[in-house]
């Protein structure tokens, strides 16, 4: 990490020119102006944000942007995993046109993962590819979702099926907007977090799991949390940034996660993406389990993590019911890491081992999923 106290962090996103800094810690939205002004001078800016954040949040990023003279137009969208749409990114592409913005303008996503992958996207195809500047709200769009240039919307075919690369200017998480989010979303954020220990950091998780209760209490805690899964984060995006190879690493239980979000219709009232991803790891885990690659105390101590800050693990526990295994591995089937029709899992040999692993074969996936549907 470039630079990190209690109360403050710095990231740095190496990527060549389009290289960026992630600024970490309280009330940063206030300074967001400044910092945007010092590194773009002379641009304008169309925010985009949800209904929720704009109550709560869009008057402070306003006053920022205009104390350092920059003007700004805001885009509000509807809360929700289901805003990750055409009919919505169509909006935003009609709100930032209007706005006569330029392409050496700039987009401001200021909210969670939803907003900043809708928004980063419209401002990857407008005029080509605009500038942008992430301002997340989100504990997991803090952690994950800001960071790494992916950006996009789902379709009833999948997550994520249309999007495009577009690796923000500047990323600006302000930690005290967190004392707004609601307990359920700060724990789905907190599953992307688990998520780096588990990929190929077991003394981050250990850390975890000792100190989780005061990264959900806030303080110099929750700013290391946040720092350490941003570094952990930029280190994979800096050495394969279009997902080659490695980057796929960052998907450990989104493989599953992303199934049951499209089985539920990304209702987010019934599932949102971190319990996705929660379910998704510790399925990763028994099925590595399963498959002889790690122990059952593997699984059973990730599992018992999750269960403990209170996010789900388990098919049963998605509200409403699931389709069999077979509609699952349909969802599964489109899933961006098959390649040449076969399917590629994130398994693991223990905690912080996880690895890509390709032509796991359909049976397997099925009869896995079907004895997971009946426990
Ligand atoms: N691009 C990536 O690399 C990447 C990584 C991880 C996740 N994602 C995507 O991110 C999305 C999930 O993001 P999310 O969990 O932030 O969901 P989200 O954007 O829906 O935000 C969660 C909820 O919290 C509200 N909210 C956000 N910040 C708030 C605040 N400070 N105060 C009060 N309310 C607030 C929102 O209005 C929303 O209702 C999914 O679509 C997922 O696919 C993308
Ligand atoms: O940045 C990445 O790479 C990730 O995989 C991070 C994930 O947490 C995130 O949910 C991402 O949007 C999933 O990407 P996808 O390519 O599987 O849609
Ligand atoms: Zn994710």
């Amino acid at each position: 990490m470039n630079d990190v106290n209690a109360a403050s962090a710095k990231v740095h996103v190496s990527l060549g020119a389009r290289s960026y800094d992630i600024l970490i810690g309280p009330d940063l939205l206030r300074r967001a102006g400044a910092e945007i002004a010092r590194r773009l001078p002379g641009v304008r800016a169309a925010i985009v944000t949800d209904a929720n954040v704009a109550e709560n949040h869009l008057a402070t990023l306003q006053g920022s942007l205009a104390d350092a003279g920059i003007e700004a137009t805001a885009i509000t969208v509807a809360p929700g995993e289901r805003s990750k749409s055409f009919a919505t990114l169509e909006e935003v592409v009609s709100g930032i046109l209007d706005a006569r913005l330029e392409r050496g303008d700039i987009v401001i996503p200021l909210g969670g993962g939803v907003v900043g992958d809708l928004a980063g996207f419209a401002s990857g195809i407008v005029r080509r590819g605009m500038h942008f500047v992430q301002a997340p709200t989100s504990l997991l769009a803090q952690v994950d979702s800001s960071v790494g240039g992916k950006t996009g919307i789902n379709t009833a075919h999948g997550k994520n099926l249309v999007g495009v690369f577009h690796q923000p200017q500047l990323v600006i998480a302000d930690t005290a907007v967190l004392d707004t989010l609601s307990p359920r979303e700060f724990r789905a954020g907190y599953a992307e977090v688990a998520k780096y220990g588990l990929i190929d950091r077991p003394e981050f998780f250990a850390w975890l799991e000792k100190n989780w209760q005061a990264v959900f209490a806030g303080g110099s805690e929750r700013v290391e949390a946040i720092a350490q899964s941003c570094q952990a984060k930029a280190d994979v995006v800096a050495r394969d940034e279009l997902e080659k190879g490695d980057r796929a690493l960052l998907n450990l239980g989104h493989t599953f996660g992303h199934a049951l979000e499209a089985a539920t219709g990304y209702d987010s009232a019934r599932l949102v993406h971190g319990e996705g991803v929660a379910i998704g790891m510790a399925l990763a885990h028994r099925f590595s389990t399963q498959l002889n690659l790690a122990s059952p105390d593997d699984a059973e101590r990730v599992e018992a993590h999750l269960a403990a800050v209170g996010l789900p693990t388990r098919l049963s526990d998605v509200p409403g019911g699931l389709p069999g295994a077979e509609q699952l591995l349909t969802y599964i089937a489109q899933d961006k890491k098959v390649s040449r029709g076969a399917l590629t899992f994130i398994l693991t040999r223990g905690v912080g081992q996880s690895f890509v692993a390709k032509d796991v074969p359909t049976s397997q996936v099925l009869s896995f999923l079907e004895g997971a549907l009946s426990q």
